[in-house]
Order: C-alpha cells, then sequence, then structure tokens
C-alpha cells in the first residue's frame, strides 16, 4: 500500500481490517506475556484516540511521550499519529538534565506520560513553560473511553507535508540534537526499511529500539517487545531477550550491536540456538567482526545478518550484509576502515571534502577524488527537516543542493570501487596529530581483534593540529591482572607508530540509546587528565 498517502496510523488500520485475527504485538510483561490482534491495537487506538482529543489534543499538538515499551506506548504512538498530533519522543535514559534541556527545545504543549514521569515533570520543572494539557497513561487511559463508533472519516490522512513526529539524536558527540520529520519523511523510512528484507508482513520483529517496536504493526509485521529498560539498554537481560525471540518465534532481530554482542555470548555460554531468527538487523555503530563471528554462532545457517547505517537526521543510508563484512574484514583489520555497504535505491551519498565550516550551497567542487576519504552527505526521502531552534547546529548539517536538503552526516569516509561506502569514522573525533589526521574507524581495528582486548578508542590530546593520539584500550571482562598486562602489551607491539601513549580502561562510556557507541570526547577528557598527571 503506499505509505506515503496513507500515513503511518491509516497503514495500522489497514492490517487491522485485511487481517484483523492476525498478532500486531506480543508484549512480554513482568509477570506474563500479552498478545494483540490487529483488531485489539485497533481498538486500543480508537480508545487512545478518543481519550486524546477529549484531552484537548488534536491536529499539530506536540505531545511528550514518557512511557515504557508496552501496549500502552504503541496504542499512544499510533493514536497521536492518528489525531495529526505530533509525538516527542526522548531516549528515558539521557538523565534528568538532558531531558529537561530536550523537553526545553521540543517544548511540546501535551505531557502524556506514566505517573513517575509526572512526578518528575512537576518536581523538575520539565516543559514547564510549554505544557499546558498532561495526560497520565495507564490501563484505565485505554479502558475509560469507549470504543468510538466507526467512523471513517473521523481521521482524515495526513498530508505528506504535515508534520509527524520529533526524535532526538543520541548525544553521542554532544547534546542530543531534536529533529523533526514529517510524514513523508516517515514514509520514506518506512519505504527504505522495506528494502532490507525480513520485515514483510506476517513477519515477526523484535526491536531492542523501540521506534522499530511501534512501526512494526504498520508493516504488516507483529512486533515483539522483550522485556528491556529502555534507560540501560546494554544492560538489559539477555536470558529475556533470548526468551523472548525462542518463545515468540521472532524472525527479524534489531538490535544495536553491544546489545547483539550480549545477546551473542549468553547464547554461546548456553549452547542456545535462536532457531526461528532470519533476519538480524544492526544499526547504531560499527559491527565488529568479533561480534558478527558470534552471533552467527548462534543462528540458524540461512539468517542473514545485515549493518545498517543511518542516522536520526536520515534513517537507512547504506546496508551491508554479512558476505560483504566477511570479505572486507581483513581489509578492515589491516586499517581501511568499515564497509558500510551499498546505498539503499533513493539515496544519493556524495563525499565531501573534510571541513569543520559550514557550506550553504552545492557545488560539484565540493567533490573529493573518487575513492578518496571525505564527509558523508546523503540526499533521499528520510532526509529529516533542520533541527529544532539550532540554526547553527542546521548550518554546519545542512547543504542546499538548489532546494534539495544535503545532510552531512558529521562522519569521515569514502566510495569504492563497486559504489560501497565505508566508514572512517566521525569527523569530529578525528585526532588531528602534526603529521596530518587519524580517523578513529581506521585505527581501531588494527588492534581490536587481538586476544584480550574487548575495545579501543583512539582520542587526540593537545590542541587540534598539534593532538598525541592516545589509544584506550578495554579489555575482556574477567581477565586476570596478567592477562590484562599481556593484552596491553599486545596492543603497544601492534599499534602503529603514531601512536603515542596507550591506556588502559576499566570501561568506556557509551551512548545511552544503543551503548554501542564510544563517547569518545569524554574519553579525550580523561585521558588528557591521565597524560598531565603521569607527565608530572
Ligand atoms: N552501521 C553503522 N556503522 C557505523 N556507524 C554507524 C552505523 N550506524 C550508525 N552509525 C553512527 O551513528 C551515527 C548516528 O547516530 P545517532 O543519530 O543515533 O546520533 P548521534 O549522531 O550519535 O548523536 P549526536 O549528533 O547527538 O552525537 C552515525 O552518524 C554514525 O556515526
Amino acid at each position: 500500500m503506499d505509505a506515503q498517502l496513507s500515513g503511518v496510523a491509516a497503514m495500522t488500520e489497514h492490517w487491522a481490517h485485511a487481517r484483523p485475527d492476525a498478532v500486531a504485538c506480543r508484549i512480554d510483561g513482568r509477570r506474563h506475556a500479552e498478545t494483540l490482534t490487529y483488531a485489539d491495537l485497533e481498538d486500543l487506538v480508537g480508545r487512545a484516540a478518543l481519550a486524546l482529543s477529549r484531552a484537548g489534543i488534536g491536529a499539530g499538538t506536540r505531545t511528550a511521550v514518557l512511557v515504557p515499551p508496552g501496549r500502552e506506548l504503541v496504542a499512544l504512538v499510533m493514536a497521536l499519529f492518528r489525531l495529526r498530533a505530533v509525538p516527542v519522543l526522548i531516549d528515558p535514559g539521557l538523565g534528568a538534565r538532558a531531558m529537561k534541556a530536550c523537553l526545553a527545545e521540543a517544548a511540546p504543549e501535551a505531557f502524556a506520560a506514566v505517573p513517575r514521569a509526572h512526578l518528575a515533570r512537576v518536581l523538575l520543572g520539565w516543559a514547564r513553560g510549554s505544557v499546558r494539557t498532561t495526560v497520565t497513561v495507564g490501563a484505565h487511559l485505554l479502558s475509560l473511553a469507549r470504543r468510538p463508533a466507526a467512523q471513517p472519516d473521523a481521521w482524515p490522512a495526513p498530508d505528506g507535508d504535515d508534520p509527524a513526529l520529533i526524535a532526538f539524536t543520541s548525544g553521542s558527540t554532544g547534546v542530543p540534537k531534536g529533529v523533526p520529520f514529517r510524514h513523508r519523511h516517515l514514509a520514506g523510512q518506512l519505504e527504505l526499511l522495506a528494502h532490507l528484507g525480513g520485515l514483510a508482513p506476517g513477519a515477526t520483529v523484535c526491536s531492542t529500539f523501540a521506534p522499530f517496536a511501534i512501526a512494526g504493526p504498520a508493516l504488516g509485521c507483529s512486533s515483539v517487545i522483550p522485556r528491556l529498560d529502555l534507560r540501560r539498554p546494554a544492560r538489559s537481560d539477555p536470558a529475556a531477550l533470548a526468551g523472548a525471540i525462542r518463545a515468540h518465534g521472532v524472525t527479524c532481530l534489531f538490535a544495536a550491536p553491544a546489545l547483539l554482542d550480549r545477546l551473542a555470548r549468553h547464547c554461546g555460554e548456553r549452547g542456545l540456538a535462536l532457531d526461528p531468527v532470519g533476519t538480524v538487523l544492526s544499526a547504531g555503530a560499527p559491527l565488529p567482526h568479533a561480534v558478527l563471528r558470534r552471533a552467527r554462532a548462534c543462528l540458524p545457517e540461512h539468517a542473514q545478518v545485515l549493518s545498517v547505517y543511518g542516522a536520526t537526521e536520515c534513517l537507512l543510508v547504506s546496508v551491508a550484509d554479512a558476505a560483504e563484512l566477511d570479505a572486507t574484514a581483513v581489509a578492515t583489520a589491516r586499517g581501511a576502515g568499515t564497509c558500510l555497504g551499498t546505498p539503499l535505491p533513493g539515496n544519493r551519498v556524495r563525499l565531501i571534502a573534510v571541513t569543520d565550516e559550514p557550506v550553504a550551497r552545492w557545488s560539484d567542487d565540493l567533490l573529493v577524488p573518487p575513492g578518496a576519504v571525505g564527509e558523508i552527505t546523503v540526499a533521499g526521502p528520510a532526509v529529516s527537516d533542520p533541527y529544532l531552534g539550532r540554526p547553527y547546529d542546521t548550518g554546519l548539517a545542512r547543504i542546499d543542493d538548489g532546494g534539495t536538503p544535503v545532510h552531512r552526516m558529521g562522519d569521515l569516509g569514502r566510495l569504492d570501487e563497486h559504489g560501497r561506502l565505508w566508514f572512517a569514522g566521525r569527523k569530529s573525533e578525528r585526532v588531528r596529530t602534526p603529521d596530518g589526521d587519524l580517523c578513529t574507524d581506521q585505527v581501531e581495528p588494527l588492534v581490536n581483534g587481538l586476544p584480550g582486548v574487548r575495545r579501543t578508542a583512539l582520542v587526540g590530546v593537545g590542541p587540534a593540529g598539534r593532538a598525541r593520539a592516545v589509544l584506550c584500550v578495554e579489555c575482556e571482562p574477567g581477565l586476570s591482572r596478567r592477562e590484562r598486562r599481556d593484552a596491553l602489551e599486545r596492543v603497544r607491539a601492534h599499534a602503529p607508530e603514531v601512536i603515542a601513549e596507550v591506556l588502559p580502561h576499566p570501561g568506556f562510556p557509551m551512548d545511552v540509546r544503543h551503548a554501542s557507541k564510544i563517547r569518545r570526547p569524554l574519553l579525550a577528557a580523561w585521558a588528557a587528565r591521565r597524560v598531565g598527571e603521569e607527565g608530572r
């Protein structure tokens, strides 16, 4: 069906008519699992839409949604889409201060939340200046409102240009930035998602990233919502996830590399097979080869593992399959970067010369020579609107190409002779030494595969252009002191000459959303202190 014309909520409605008894959601609660058919979900969405509209929420109302994953969250977001209101989704793990800043930026007029989040709102003054309507979400919200009479014209479909959703970047390189989407952007995302396979109608999808869990029913997939703490996704219980996958016959799993690694280690140690899974989508950070290997060991032979590259501002840019990752693993370990696969149809990927300055207008003079490293830019159907209230950041991230917005990913990479994209690292995290710039993803993989090494992070200490390259090393958990020392020695022996210092670190700071991105700016500050102390 045509996603662009109908909108996400209407797509769910379509499935409710086409396959009312098919499972739309399976929710693993603390006490019991709950199954919702499309007819059930449609009923809940209708009730929620009625309750919300009675509370005064309507077309265009920005509504902060602070509700843990479950039936209420799915029904609430779908109901807001149906009312053409604009859900504001914020990672709950950001912490109270960042949450307050995000809410101030999004300025929601309504706040739909569980009682705990309302308490925080009142005590901490979240969105104090903007909120006029509050809705307390619980089972009663969905049960009090009586089922509305069928009114096919009651909820007019949104226009592609209508505002649809506000999400935030993960904040791994600074403060999270508000990203507004229109309905046509969401439709573009769904179309790009459909290219990945694994998400065809009838599939059973398990996503540890809430927006994909909500999108599942719109695609005609049944969405398994596992028991996960979204405030600490990487610390989620892998046993619960493995149990949900096996019990509910999950055919498509979406997990960031860190969670996939936890799950694969858990299954590997216990000899558990994730039999039903046919597709694994990994996104948010490079998928290390060791994690791919571990994941494949507990998947059936026919299963495909895909590493998806994208960003909040343009979800789904390119995709690499396991065969491509296998074929390029040696090159990655030799410093070529990580293969991100071929750009998806509809996306135009071009590489421009590296600069930290804004670029107002597109010109082909910006392009790097074929095969050279540059900043990755994307034009395509999922490129969002400019950041909320951040003209400076928007100026750094957007180029106008004759009216078409080009998004600067803030990532360095290159296109190879086969048209495949490669990741070299984030632009803001390149280490600017007197001998030239070093890209994190072209250095760290040189030593990441050494025994005893869990991961490494390249950071710079000192001013740009005169920085010393420092490699921070996190060892595998459970090693003895001697094994750790040996691992560090191995890193020192294999690190390229430009590395001035190798520093052991007990556990890297990671992003809250995927727990897969190393927060290198924090590590750089830590390394500067350590190097300073040792120099004294
Ligand atoms: N498959 C992948 N391989 C390598 N890197 C990836 C992949 N998928 C995503 N990324 C990284 O994640 C970034 C997008 O992350 P996201 O939109 O969550 O927020 P962020 O850019 O980290 O947030 P902020 O701008 O607030 O620091 C990409 O620019 C890229 O650096």
